[in-house]
């Protein structure tokens, strides 16, 4: 069974999404279960909100998750990070890795954030975003993680304990045999890490088939839809979509797209600006948009809040109240709000951006969630184990223009 541990709730349900629909049974949990699971699945992925925690937190939440997939019956396990890496030189990625593969008794492992149905792809090691460098994509201005470098060996050797090398295009389309061979050679010249370059889907087919027997596996949800693909060996499964019913649109990312989906949505329905000032000084903010909300709720498209902003503006937000006190404010109005609506009725969330859906999702405090249709490639909807209660965790980057009126036209 692949237990996967997830460094944020979008991007929990996006490598869930892909596992199911390449035929594995899968249930996404929020956070580390209290108890042990009772159905039987074929993976299991455990959300954390660890991205840019400490690097101490993040260590340890990464070690709880691997010691209660192990207690329930994990035998292969990944390291779901972003496909846009999301770590800078201070980042969790290299240590968290270090700690599964000590705690796995292991000491190599590989680095693929590859997602090449939505541009993400790497070549010679550096890490593209549609046709140009990360570091030109705009996820330079991400108000969390910038990230100012698209070589992942250099982000790897700065983060890890270890060496970091490459298996380069060339040899990854020899085939499987010859990609372990690499991760040998590699292994034997002291390396600990390998990033491996994959420039579409056919790339992350062989290596699939090279880390068939890897303890632990590192990467984007990419690498996984193939793992996926290859053990459950042509199985479907039947993908649901949510029943109409109360909706609320939460977005917190400040990506290109989300500016491009908010603009959008702004022709379509009643859409209320986040002001971080208003979150840090008033009292009664949150009732404020509560009622506004839902003053909303029967209109045609659900109404949408969002902090979302351009990286102009994005940059004097944060001069003027510093960055992470406008987040936290931004996120803890979000997880306020989201409680709010759930106790008012509310059945349908939509959230846009890793860290606000993580902590969106761990306010509702749901179990888990069974997976459903995919909206735009890497984004399900989903149903909480625990109630009729279903969610859309949009990765900031994902989808396309119309995306929030889509996920509206798909149910039921
Ligand atoms: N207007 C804003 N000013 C300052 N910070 C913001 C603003 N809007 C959003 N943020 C913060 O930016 C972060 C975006 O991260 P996230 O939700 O993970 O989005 P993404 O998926 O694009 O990475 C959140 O912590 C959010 O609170
Ligand atoms: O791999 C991805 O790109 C996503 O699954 C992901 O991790 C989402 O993170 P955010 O962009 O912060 O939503």
């Amino acid at each position: 069974m692949l237990g996967v541990i997830a460094d944020d709730f979008t991007g929990a349900s996006d490598i869930a999404s892909f596992l199911v629909e390449n035929g594995l049974r899968t249930v996404q949990m929020n956070g580390v279960p209290h108890s042990a699971l009772e159905e039987e699945v074929d993976a299991i992925v455990i959300s954390l909100k660890s991205r840019s925690n400490p690097v101490a937190e993040a260590i340890q939440q990464s070690l709880d998750a691997l010691h209660w997939l192990q207690k329930n019956g994990a035998t292969q396990f990944y390291f779901k990070y972003c496909s846009t890496f999301d770590s800078t030189e201070k980042g969790n990625i290299g240590p968290v890795t270090d700690a599964l593969l000590e705690a796995l008794g292991e000491d190599f492992t590989i680095i693929t954030p590859a997602l090449p149905v939505n541009g993400r792809t790497i070549f010679n090691g550096y890490l593209f975003v549609g046709q140009v460098l990360l570091n030109e994509s705009g996820m330079q201005n991400h108000p969390i993680t910038p990230m100012k470098d698209a070589n992942l060996l250099r982000l790897m050797d700065c983060q890890a304990k270890g060496k970091t090398g490459l298996v380069p295009y060339a040899e990854v389309i020899k085939g499987a045999e010859n990609v372990k061979q690499c991760f040998a050679q590699l292994k034997q010249q002291g390396y600990r890490y390998a990033v491996v370059d994959a420039v579409d889907n056919s790339q992350l087919d062989v290596l699939a088939q090279a880390v068939a027997d890897m303890k632990l596996v590192t990467g984007g949800s990419g690498l996984a839809a193939y793992m996926a693909k290859h053990q459950a060996q042509g199985k479907t499964h039947q993908a649901f979509v949510p029943p109409k019913g109360k909706t609320v649109i939460l977005s917190g990312s400040c990506s290109v797209m989300t500016n491009k989906q908010v603009a959008d949505y702004q022709q379509k329905a009643a859409t209320k600006w986040l002001d971080v000032e208003q979150a840090l000084t008033r009292d009664d903010f949150v009732e404020e948009l509560f009622s506004w909300v839902v003053k909303h709720l029967a209109d045609q498209y659900a109404p949408l809040v969002y902090a979302t902003v351009p990286p102009e503006q994005l940059k004097q937000i944060q001069q003027k109240f510093g960055a992470e006190i406008a987040s936290q404010a931004i996120e803890r109005t979000f997880a306020q709000l989201a409680g709010r609506l759930r106790d008012y009725g509310v059945t349908n969330f939509i959230t846009a951006g890793g860290e606000t859906s993580s902590i969106v999702v761990q306010q509702l405090g749901f179990k888990g969630f069974r997976i459903g249709k995919q909206i735009a490639p890497g984004v399900p909807w989903l149903a909480t184990l625990d109630a009729p209660v279903y969610l859309a965790l949009k990765s900031g980057n994902f989808g396309r223009e119309a995306f929030f009126s889509q996920a509206q036209e798909m149910m039921q």
